[in-house]
């Protein structure tokens, strides 16, 4: 099997390790490698197979393309040459899938080759193999994940060894788990794209990645990491689905994870997807999210899957999109804190809205647990909060499990 490379960065240097690895076990022959910066590869192994010009790679008589560059562009036009000249495909590349996995899938479809993207979602963690031909026999009807390995780094690192935010970041992106854009990692937008990869999969309608409700952990600080110690809680960037009555519910958010649930205890650049279909019952995928040498075995995998003839069909993504209810409309808590606050003007609405309420705080700042019917609920008496001039800084955390 002879394969072109795209990038040889965290992912490709892992994968070309693996395929090393692994020789004479596997017939892979690695044609070609395509980089910027021909400076930085000086030294590095298979430095004569690097290129910078991508039509290089489409001259070697390629069998498949592996993408590992990212982003959108110019991967988009690459990933769609090789699939209409009828090389099939791997890629990491969510961003690319949850944009564009429609049109990818119908020219893959069209010309009869197979784009593959196990390492798309959750890096090492074979779930998407699993979720397309293991749990055909379910309807599966609940996601509820750890998607993203930087955040959960993060705030594991401030958590745990009481870093800061930047410090932990700083590690995270030495370390090779970050987006060459940190910003898709931290704003959420990472995680939204890979909860609606595996969504679309799991419950057959097209997930929309921009439809899905989103909040990133910029905000989070200290004062919140001291709270849910007190709560025995961590925080953690969890995305969340649910399929019911052919409609689903979708967030990425921080939340409160109650130290007994499994999710707690996934930390650092680890990853977690917990599934619910109605034979099987609950499925728990936990190992490493991100990095060098998981990623790749990902990537491995799916070209094994294809030079073995294994190529399954994803046509979820051409069906239709789906509405997504952002806002959880059964009973649910949240951590509530104030900042410059009126106090008892704030309970008093509390009172009036909310079921229960406890105090968690009322010196520097007014924090309250609060239990409620629905998160509608909690908005509704913010928005009066707010609209009455009690108090402008309010800011939510959710609490689960
Ligand atoms: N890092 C991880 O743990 C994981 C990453 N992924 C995904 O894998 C993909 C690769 O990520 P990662 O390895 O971390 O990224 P890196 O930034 O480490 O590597 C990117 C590679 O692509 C090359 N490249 C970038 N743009 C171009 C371009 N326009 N033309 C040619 N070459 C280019 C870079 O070359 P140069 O150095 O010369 O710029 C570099 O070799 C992304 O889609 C990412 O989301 C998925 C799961 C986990
Ligand atoms: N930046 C991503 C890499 C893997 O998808 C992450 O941190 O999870």
């Amino acid at each position: 099997m002879r394969i072109g490379i795209l990038g040889y960065g965290t992912v490709g240097s892992g994968l070309v390790d693996l395929i090393d690895n692994n020789k004479g076990k596997r017939e892979i022959e690695i044609c070609s490698i395509l980089i910027r910066d021909i400076e930085k590869y000086k030294g590095k192994k298979h430095f004569e197979k690097i290129t910078t010009n991508i039509d290089d790679i489409f001259e070697q008589d390629i069998d498949i393309l592996v993408e590992l560059i990212g982003g959108l562009n110019p991967s988009l036009d690459y990933i769609k040459r090789a699939l209409n000249n009828k090389i099939h495909v791997v890629t990491a590349n969510k961003d690319l899938l949850a944009e564009y996995g429609d049109e990818l899938i119908n020219i893959a479809n069209d010309n009869e080759v197979s784009i593959k993207f196990e390492a798309s979602v959750a890096g090492g963690i074979p779930v998407l193999k699993p979720l397309i031909e293991s749990l055909e026999g379910n309807n599966v009807d609940s996601i509820n994940a750890i998607l993203n390995g930087t955040t959960n780094f993060i705030l594991s690192k401030m958590y745990d060894e009481n870093l800061s935010y930047n410090e932990a970041l700083k590690q995270a992106q030495d370390l090779g788990f970050a987006e060459a854009n940190p910003d898709a990692d931290v704003l959420g937008y990472d995680a939204a794209r890979k909860l609606s990869i595996l969504s679309t999969l799991a419950y057959d309608n097209r997930v929309y990645w921009k439809d899905v409700y989103l909040e990133g952990i910029t905000d989070i600080d200290e004062k919140d990491i001291e709270y849910a110690k007190k709560l025995n809680c961590k925080i953690k960037l969890i995305g969340q689905s649910k399929y019911r009555n052919e409609k689903v519910s979708a967030f990425v958010r921080p939340v409160l994870v109650g130290n007994e649930s499994i999710l707690s205890k996934v930390d650092n650049e680890f990853n977690a997807v917990i599934l619910n279909g109605d034979s099987v019952g609950e499925l728990s995928f936990i190992g490493k999210g991100a990095g060098k040498l998981a990623t790749g075995s990902a990537v491995y995998s799916d070209i094994i899957d294809i030079l073995d003839n294994r190529l399954s069909c994803v046509d979820s993504f051409t069906r239709d999109i789906i509405k997504v209810n952002q806002v959880i409309d059964s009973k649910c808590s949240a951590l509530l804190r104030f900042t410059d606050y009126k106090k008892d003007e704030i309970l008093s609405i509390i009172n009036e809205c909310i079921n229960k309420y406890d105090i968690l705080n009322e010196s520097d700042e007014l924090a309250i647990l609060v239990d409620a019917d629905s998160e509608y609920e909690i908005n509704n008496s913010i928005c009066v909060i707010k609209d009455k001039g009690y108090c402008d800084q309010i800011n939510k955390l959710l609490k689960i499990g």
